[in-house]
């Protein structure tokens, strides 16, 4: 469940005055989702002929003054034909408000749905629409660094300390093992580009085969492009637990983003050491917040060793096993 912050409907009808984007019908808190609180907004609409938005309220890991990098990022891709949500702007002209003490916008609903086990052709279909992506952001000139990289991560594994232990037996020293391979390999002289750094499938919409929208930008950030397929690869080339692989899902994701992109020679060669820093990242994140959230928070903490798992897997495997021939 992520509604952090809980707005009464009546408040919501006020902030929608700020817009051209008629009266409040209803506003249903989203359970998806572990970062912001989100509601989907169903209003009637400037003309009055009915109109769906998504409201989001930014809490823990947003930083407020990122907001303008996101909202040029998409305007920037949606310029380009990248279906992404654009930030509806008030009256005013202003795309940001506050709204129960938090940094708040209106933001575009795109339809789709998203999918938890994906398909063959579904995951070919997400490789593709990460390529169109780089692709579209080519050009654009917003910077911003990535918090979770490999500095990034050994702060994190600092703050859980010994705690990683109670999640599982020797997890502190299997991170510290990881870190020492990371500083050693981390392929840091790879392109960089402002990438999407968490397009895992609760964040691509889809219709049958067919990518609607990529949403959730709130981590991207500048950093190696490739990188942003291993984010990818980890996310949807394994079963939720990570204890099974799909090669035939990898395999089409790489296609998928060959046919829109591609990656050279240098790239592909380093991409296990890619995966092995993504799978990291999540198994930091997630340890980081198994053990900072109460059990009984109405947010569902996400399992940090599944991404072990993934972990594991990468350790062992080549750039043709993870990328197909
Ligand atoms: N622009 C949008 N259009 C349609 N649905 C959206 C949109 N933005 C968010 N959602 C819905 O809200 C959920 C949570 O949004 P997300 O941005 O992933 O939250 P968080 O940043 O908290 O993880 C998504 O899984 C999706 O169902
Ligand atoms: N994708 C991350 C958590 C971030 O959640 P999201 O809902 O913002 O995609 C994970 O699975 O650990």
């Amino acid at each position: 469940m992520a509604v952090y912050t809980h707005v009464p409907a009546e408040d919501i009808d006020a902030f929608l005055t700020r817009y051209d984007a008629g009266r409040l019908v209803s506003a249903k808190g989203i359970a998806e989702g572990v970062e912001n609180s989100n509601y989907l907004l169903e209003t009637t609409g400037a003309d009055g002929s009915g109109h769906r938005y998504i409201l989001t309220l930014y809490e823990k890991r947003v930083d407020e003054a990122d907001l303008p990098f996101f909202m040029d990022l998409l305007d920037h891709l949606g310029a380009r034909g990248i279906r992404v949500p654009r930030f509806i702007p008030a009256r005013d002209g202003t795309r940001l408000q506050q709204l129960a003490g938090r940094p708040a916008c209106l933001i575009e609903f795109l339809t789709g749905i998203s999918v938890t086990e994906p398909t063959v052709a579904q995951s070919r279909a997400a490789g593709t629409a990460l390529g169109a992506m780089h692709r579209a952001a080519e050009g654009f000139t917003g910077q911003r660094r990535n918090a979770l990289d490999l500095p990034g991560w050994h702060d994190l594994a600092g703050k859980c300390g010994a705690d990683l232990d109670r999640i599982s037996s020797g997890l502190a020293a299997r991170v510290a093992e990881e870190l020492a391979f990371l500083d050693r390999y981390w392929p840091a002289e790879l392109p960089r580009a402002v990438i999407h750094a968490d397009l895992f499938p609760d964040n691509v919409l889809m219709l049958g085969d067919v990518v609607t929208g990529l949403i959730d930008f709130y981590f991207s950030c500048t950093d190696i492009r490739a990188y942003d397929l291993a984010v990818t690869h980890s996310a949807w080339v394994f079963s939720h637990d990570g204890a099974v692989w799909h090669g035939d899902r990898a395999a089409a994701l790489s296609a998928g983003y060959a046919e829109s992109h591609g990656l050279s020679d240098a790239e592909r060669a380093a991409f296990p050491v890619l995966c092995r820093g993504a799978a990291l990242r999540f198994l930091l994140t997630r340890a980081y917040d198994w053990i900072n959230t109460p059990a009984d928070a109405l947010v569902t903490r996400k399992d940090p060793l599944a991404f072990l798992r993934r972990l594991d897997f990468y350790a062992s495997a080549g750039p043709a096993d993870l990328l197909g021939a």
